[in-house]
């Protein structure tokens, strides 16, 4: 591609794009310090609450062993763990029931009773572990031309369940296709005329956010208040997850405190004043990665990381042609005595504190020799910022406009997503991630490229009111003289088509262990809250109620 001179600069209303990127502002923080308040003091567990919660969790466990595997009351308790929240406390209990469930539906070659609700049930259930149930289980639901029978519209229960479960679809399952279609109308239809408050609730969240879409902190609070209004719900398990998600709160909202501490020394507000002041929103956003206690320290340094991308992708708008280029080949030099003392405070100091920061992960990840792990996601950081680069210089090569081709070969990496879900391994257990995971990883398997491709989809249909830089909308309109709400529908098939890889790439033989691939679908899973209503990443009063609901409000007991 031909680059313009870099001070050539394109114009626009008058104004050069320097002048225009220089002239980018963002809403500043609205948490400030607020999250410094949540001290060790102020979050202290006392050991009547430790206790209080080890004796509920021991009811609980009791139920679910003394539960007939081949009830359907198991497949609804197990439900009910999961979405409470509460299932990282019974992994292996869920695991084996999950298998003796799956074996025994094999075995009798998926006959079913003919409840719709039972059967969704066990298919999700069965699918979410990785066991492949074929679809063909829904055909007794419709008639000889594939629709869904007309009696099911009253039964809201198994509509529900059924719309639920296909979201576990993968390619080519044209009956799970046409089963979100239909039960998305009936259940809308449905909303206004339920009596059963609990029921309403779960059919208004689900059709908002499938619970396969859904970020599983979010999904667990807002299920606890559905599951309470059911009548027929279980105090005990209802008490252990309220206590639960309230303890997990507190060490969050701990986790969250030291991080703004660490966020007010970098003093990111003064010395690079035009990036973004995020720190709780992207607490938020790693918090939707893993939020369960053993993934603490995998928490600290994906978040470290990810505020480095954020304060990094805001450079890369502001900063001239130039002052990036000398970055961006500093950066590939990884240099720790590099200063880049001609350039601005502002590259300087993201220089600086990227390098210290990565340091200092190093130096923490030697103590259990694993400092290997760090090259790899060093290697990630890296491609993301020449990513950016490369973006910058479409810009400056007078509005360069990419065929879509080549405009998500750079851009699916400069979602910055590879370089999470890469990220996120760092810091989990030597039980859980090898060096053979980074090898795969890095090499872009199709679930990383999938969840990246989804996540810079979304940004692309809600960003542009924020962006000068192209998006895959106006690549497609250039390229196949397409309107924008045809460009937009073709970016929306494409997202399909990535939910579709993910969920094929989570089916046995899976190419990786459940809990890595699950950081990759949980990636996508906060892609698609953050960008669900606008960019709710920069406009930080949209991300104002999440935040309070996961990180300030207790659920009452
Ligand atoms: C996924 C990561 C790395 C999150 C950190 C914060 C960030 C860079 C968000 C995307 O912002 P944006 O919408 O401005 O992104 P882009 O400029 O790539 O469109």
């Amino acid at each position: 591609m031909e680059m313009c001179a870099p001070h050539v600069s394109a114009m626009k209303n008058g104004k050069s794009l320097d002048e225009i990127r220089k002239s980018a502002t963002f809403h500043p923080s609205i948490w400030g310090d607020f999250f410094l308040k949540y001290d060790s003091n102020n979050t202290k567990i006392t050991d009547a609450e430790q206790e209080e919660l080890a004796k509920h969790k021991e009811m609980v466990r009791k139920m679910l062993s003394q539960t007939p595997n081949d009830s359907t009351c198991k497949l609804e308790l197990i439900d009910e763990i999961q979405r409470l929240g509460v299932e990282y406390h019974f992994e292996k209990e869920i695991e084996e029931s999950l298998k003796h469930i799956h074996d025994s539906y094999m075995q009798r070659n998926c006959k079913d009773n003919d409840d719709l609700h039972i059967v969704a049930l066990r298919f999700r259930l069965l699918r979410q572990q990785g066991y492949n149930v074929p679809c063909g289980v829904f055909c007794k639901f419709t008639d000889s031309e594939g629709n869904y029978e007309a009696s099911l519209q009253n039964d809201v229960e198994g509509l529900l369940n059924l719309y639920e479960a296909a979201h576990l679809l993968t390619h080519d399952e044209g009956i799970l296709e046409n089963a979100i279609e239909f039960c998305s109308s009936h259940l809308h239809a449905s909303l206004h005329k339920l009596d059963d408050v609990s029921l309403s609730k779960r059919v208004g969240e689900a059709l908002e956010m499938p619970n396969r879409w859904s970020l599983a902190r979010l999904g667990a609070r807002k299920f606890i208040s559905a599951y309470q209004e059911d009548e027929a719900h279980n105090e005990i398990l209802l008490n252990f997850a309220k206590l639960d998600f309230n303890l997990l709160q507190k060490m969050h909202q701990r986790e969250l405190s030291d991080a703004t501490r660490w966020w007010k020394k970098l003093d990111v507000a003064n010395k690079i004043p035009h990036a973004r002041d995020r720190i709780a929103e992207l607490y938020l956003w790693v918090l939707g990665v893993f939020f369960e206690p053993c993934y603490a320290k995998a928490r600290r340094i994906l978040l470290k990381c990810i505020s480095m991308a954020s304060i990094a992708d805001d450079t890369y708008e502001y900063a001239t042609l130039e002052e990036l280029r000398i970055l961006t080949d500093a950066i590939e030099r990884w240099d720790v005595n590099e200063t880049l003392e001609d350039s601005p405070p502002y590259i300087q100091m993201l220089y600086r504190s990227l390098i210290k920061t990565y340091t200092e992960i190093e130096d923490e990840m030697a103590k259990t020799g694993e400092s290997y792990r760090v090259q790899y996601a060093k290697q990630e950081m890296k491609k993301l910022l020449v990513s950016y680069f490369d973006e910058v210089k479409w810009l400056y090569n007078d509005n360069y406009i990419p065929t879509p081709g080549e405009y998500l070969k750079v851009s699916v990496v400069s979602g910055g997503y590879m370089m999470l879900s890469t990220t996120s391994l760092v810091g989990m257990g030597d039980d859980q991630v090898t060096k053979n995971d980074f090898d795969w990883i890095v090499n872009e398997p199709l679930i990383d490229r999938a969840s990246a491709l989804l996540a810079r989809l979304l940004d692309d249909l809600v960003g542009d009111e924020y962006e000068e830089k192209p998006s895959s909308i106006h690549c497609y309109m250039r390229q196949y003289g397409m309107s924008e709400d045809d460009a937009r529908a073709k970016i929306k098939q494409q997202m399909k088509n990535a939910w579709k890889d993910m969920n094929q790439e989570c089916l046995e033989p899976t190419p990786a262990s459940m809990p890595i691939l699950m950081r990759i679908i949980n990636l996508a899973r906060a892609a698609q809250l953050i960008y669900s209503n606008g960019d709710c990443y920069t406009d930080p009063n949209k991300a104002k109620e999440w935040v309070k609901m996961l990180l300030i409000e207790a659920v009452p007991i």
